[in-house]
């Protein structure tokens, strides 16, 4: 046997074949949030830019990260709302819930402190066009960085990483969930893709010394192995909603284009064997 076709052989199976997307156009809405001390104000506020965004059409609409509550570990204990026992408990899912139904979308619901048990998490829900809670991505990454003089921040300090990838089947297409961070993390991207996702949705909400270098670039990268990286619609710092046409049917187009998902050489880089190997040579 060629040595060329040896190595094809003991190449990793490639990703699973995308599945056919329920639809092949829709529009998304992306919220930037101006988030208060106030709590309730903030809940009004979010629900009037969801209305308004269902009202330009979106069918599907995506949150900012912690947006019920104001972005620091003094405060996610005193915001966390229990999200599984829901109704006063919950205000913040109640209120997603109650539009993701009346307005017949799909909600990524950006995130917001969830007290579970004794623990808290970052976490961000995903609801139906049925109203009902369809997932729960718990922010897997906690943002711990300190460039001394500059920003230190920990989430650990409060916070609990979640333990598992989240993906979901709604009515605009499958839909892999990280939150802010979890961009960083290019294997979470790649599981997605490799689990047929159509879309992944990262809500955030990213720092302003390292976030600006940050932000545009990771999603651009992010990209593999769907599109070009392409920015579609873009926005500055004040808050805004930011509608645009999501069009599957680049999708497979694409990956013909350039079908880097073929050409992966899976058997020459699985993260696994190495750490097998560092494994074995430590012992
Ligand atoms: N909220 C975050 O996770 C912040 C972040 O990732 C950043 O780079 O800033």
């Amino acid at each position: 046997m060629a040595a060329s076709s040896k190595a094809e052989e003991s190449r990793v199976p490639p990703a699973l074949p995308l599945p056919t997307p329920p639809l092949t156009k829709f529009k998304i809405a992306l919220c930037q949030l101006l988030v208060t001390a106030d709590k309730e104000r903030n809940i009004a506020h979010a629900r009037k830019v969801i209305e308004e965004a269902a009202q330009k059409g979106a069918q599907l609409v995506v949150l900012p990260e912690i947006w019920n509550s104001p972005y620091s570990n003094a405060s996610f204990p005193v915001y966390a709302e229990d999200i599984d026992a829901g109704g006063d408990a919950s205000p913040s899912t109640m209120m997603l819930s109650e539009l993701s139904r009346s307005l017949q979308i799909t909600l990524v619901g950006g995130s917001i402190p969830e007290l579970s048990g004794d623990k808290l998490y970052n976490t961000c829900c995903v609801f139906g066009t049925d109203g009902k809670l369809k997932a729960k991505h718990r922010k897997v990454h906690l943002f711990d960085i300190d460039i001394p003089g500059q920003i230190t921040f920990k989430e650990s300090l409060t916070l609990t990483g979640g333990e598992s990838p989240t993906i979901v089947d709604t009515d605009v297409g499958r839909i892999g969930i990280g939150i802010c961070y979890d961009m960083q993390f290019q294997e979470l991207a790649m599981l997605y893709a490799a689990r047929g996702a159509h879309l992944i949705c990262y809500p955030g909400a990213f720092n302003m010394v390292t976030g600006p270098l940050h932000w545009e670039l990771v999603q651009r990268a992010r990209r593999w192995p769907w599109q070009f990286g392409e920015v579609l619609a873009t926005t500055e710092h004040d808050e805004a909603i930011v509608v645009a046409e999501i069009d599957y049917s680049l999708i497979d187009l694409r990956r013909t284009n350039l079908p880097f998902q073929k050409q992966r050489r899976g058997d020459l880089y699985q993260l696994l064997d190495v750490q097998r190997q560092n494994a074995e040579s430590t012992k």
